[in-house]
């Protein structure tokens, strides 16, 4: 029934004028959001003005892929930019630069001294690692305040009663595996030498040392009691892993950081939710078949793990911190250890003289009984009393020890650690004020020459100019391990190459929040090292650059460590 003509015409104004307050209200409030927005960063701009820091554009990235080209220069052009801005200003001349990202001042910082006061004052890392969250979740590499000290303190006292010597014999057993594996190999293609990639091999070698570490079983057993091929759990596992390295921080640098439920709906997004469920299924392993007295086995009967909801993984259910945690650990402990070895055999391939000075200090009966090494060839230490070998201290080994020391620094496998500063931060004349995110270059510190001499040489030497009389490494788990962190000369003098005694050195962080693996990767690599130099020469592959950085979660070589490999035979002690 039509309406009568007076109430049509009421409707009609009524309408017309709601849509002209429909229309004014949008207007208005994107124009106050417009004004806002601008204040705000006008605001983050003064705030890196007063800060004295050079001022760069930040530009987010649209494209996960776009972002991957770029990425493979990425350290390349932050390490330029800090050389230009210490030598032509724009800022204070320090290497320092700031850029507004969002709403909110980010100031980069790749100098020494600056870093390690950043990273000594604060522990505060959200909203900066949003993204990682997903994957991490509740685990201590993303979590906060009172549940981040809780269960650092929880997982650092696990490692602690653990002890070393578990993983010491964990890694032994491993690499003598990884080892038989590839002579096998070579046994069987007939040749004298064989062309391999480094990479692949060195992820499974990490992951089952520290999966037999966390769990206080093998992988191996692990898998035949769930009635799987231990291959292809790697495998699965690996390649969601490789996947994971280059989405997340793909996704911190791109608009998608903003909102998870958009990302959640791109195919990237899907991508990476079904990743992070395929990295669940060894968590879940993990935990299903961890010993009681293994460090994920003291976890299960904490406390602060268990305190969250429970999560269903295949037919399981895992309190969630418990869950996140040993995703966090596996995927901690065996991508940045396989990507600092296969830096190091990469630099010893182009320096074969080192490598056989490496080689050549194995042969001693100290290093060979305390990194279990199969060697028939040894020599008795002059200065030992053969008694117990202080293997988990840098002092035991120096040459193996400064290898590993120089590969870590040129080759920081985490280079960029992040932190939302709680207080401001001075430094000579620059002040960061409280509120900015800082993010120090751990690639950019270690190659600061106000600090280092010749800084993009390999030279392992520069740490065994002084002799290694004092152990750098103490093995202990005590959250004041700063000469671990900073590893010093072992000498605690300066050697040849350090113009500052421990400033410019950390591979593994600094401060409160630095890696707890630490102490674990060193015993892990130096084991792990001396049993593939002890047992195979490695030469440079035919025609490939092994050597271009990929940039993901950690730094690999982005063509999998090419390498040709022969056994070992050339030199005798
Ligand atoms: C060569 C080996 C390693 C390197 C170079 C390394 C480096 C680092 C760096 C630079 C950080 C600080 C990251 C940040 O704040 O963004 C870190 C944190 C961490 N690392 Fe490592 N790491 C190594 C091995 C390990 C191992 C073997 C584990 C455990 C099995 C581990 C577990 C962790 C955890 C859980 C954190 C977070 C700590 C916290 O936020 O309190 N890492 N690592």
């Amino acid at each position: 029934m039509p309406l009568p003509l007076d109430v049509t015409a009421r409707v009609a104004v009524a309408r017309a004028v709601s849509d002209v307050d429909a229309r004014a209200v949008v207007a208005f409030a994107l124009a106050f959001a417009l004004v806002v927005a601008l204040v705000v960063v006008a605001r983050a701009r003064r705030v890196l003005a007063r800060a004295n820091v050079a001022a760069v554009r930040w530009r987010p990235k649209f494209l996960w892929r776009l972002y991957q080209r770029s990425a493979r220069s990425l350290l390349r052009r932050v390490e330029d930019r800090f050389s230009r801005t210490a030598r032509d200003g724009g800022g204070s001349g320090r290497r320092a630069f700031g850029a507004v990202v969002g709403a909110c001042p980010f100031v980069h910082v790749g100098e020494a001294k600056l870093a390690r006061d950043v990273l000594r004052g604060t522990t505060v890392k959200s909203p900066l690692y949003h993204a990682f969250e997903a994957f991490s979740g509740t685990g201590i590499f993303t979590a906060e305040g009172e549940d981040w000290e809780g269960k650092r303190g929880e997982v650092l006292r696990a490692f602690h009663a653990v002890g070393l010597q578990a993983l010491r014999d964990r890694a032994v057993e491993e690499s003598a595996r990884i080892v038989r594996g590839m002579k096998l190999e070579l046994e069987r293609g007939g040749t004298r030498e064989m062309e391999t990639l480094a990479l692949p091999t060195l992820q499974r070698l990490a992951l089952r040392v520290t999966f037999g570490y966390l769990t206080g079983n093998s992988l191996a057993e692990a898998c035949a009691e769930v009635g799987r091929a231990q291959a292809d759990v790697e495998s699965e596992y690996l390649a969601a892993a490789t996947t994971l390295r280059h989405l997340i921080p793909a996704r911190a640098r791109s608009i998608w950081i903003f909102s998870d439920f958009l990302y959640g709906l791109t195919p990237v997004g899907r991508l990476e939710a079904k990743n992070i469920r395929t990295t669940r299924m060894l968590s879940s392993l993990a935990l299903r078949t961890a010993k009681k007295d293994s460090p994920l086995g003291m976890l299960r009967g904490g406390e602060m793990h268990l305190r969250e909801r429970a999560v269903r993984v295949g037919d399981d259910e895992f309190p969630k911190g418990l869950l996140d945690e040993t995703t966090t650990l596996l995927f901690a402990g065996h991508d940045t250890q396989s990507a600092t070895l296969s830096w190091g055999l990469l630099r010893l391939v182009d320096n074969e003289k080192i490598q056989n000075e490496l080689r050549v200090s194995l042969f001693d009966d100290v290093i060979v009984e305390a990194l279990g090494l199969p060697s028939k060839r040894r020599k008795k230490r002059a200065s030992s009393d053969g008694k117990k070998a202080a293997w988990a201290t840098s002092a035991f080994a120096p040459m193996l020890e400064s290898v590993i020391r120089e590969t870590l620094r040129l080759h920081p496998v985490a280079p960029l650690v992040v932190r939302m500063l709680s207080a401001d931060v001075s430094s000579a004349e620059m002040t960061i004020p409280k509120g900015c995110a800082v993010g120090v270059w751990l690639s950019s510190v270690h190659r600061d020459d106000a600090v280092w001499d010749r800084p993009e040489e390999f030279d392992p030497k520069r740490w065994t100019a002084t002799s290694h009389a004092r152990t750098g490494s103490t093995g202990s788990f005590t959250e004041d391990s700063e000469e671990d962190s900073s590893l010093g000369p072992a000498s605690g003098k300066p050697a040849s190459g350090l113009k500052h005694k421990g400033v410019g050195y950390m591979p593994f962080a600094y401060g409160p929040r630095s890696c707890v693996g630490q102490h674990l990767a060193q015993v892990t690599m130096r084991v792990a090292l001396a049993h593939l130099i002890e047992a195979f020469e490695f030469a440079p592959s035919a025609d490939v650059d092994a050597s271009t950085p990929s940039v993901g979660f950690t730094v690999t070589p982005s063509t999998g460590a090419p390498l040709r490999i022969r056994l070992a035979t050339k030199i005798d002690p």
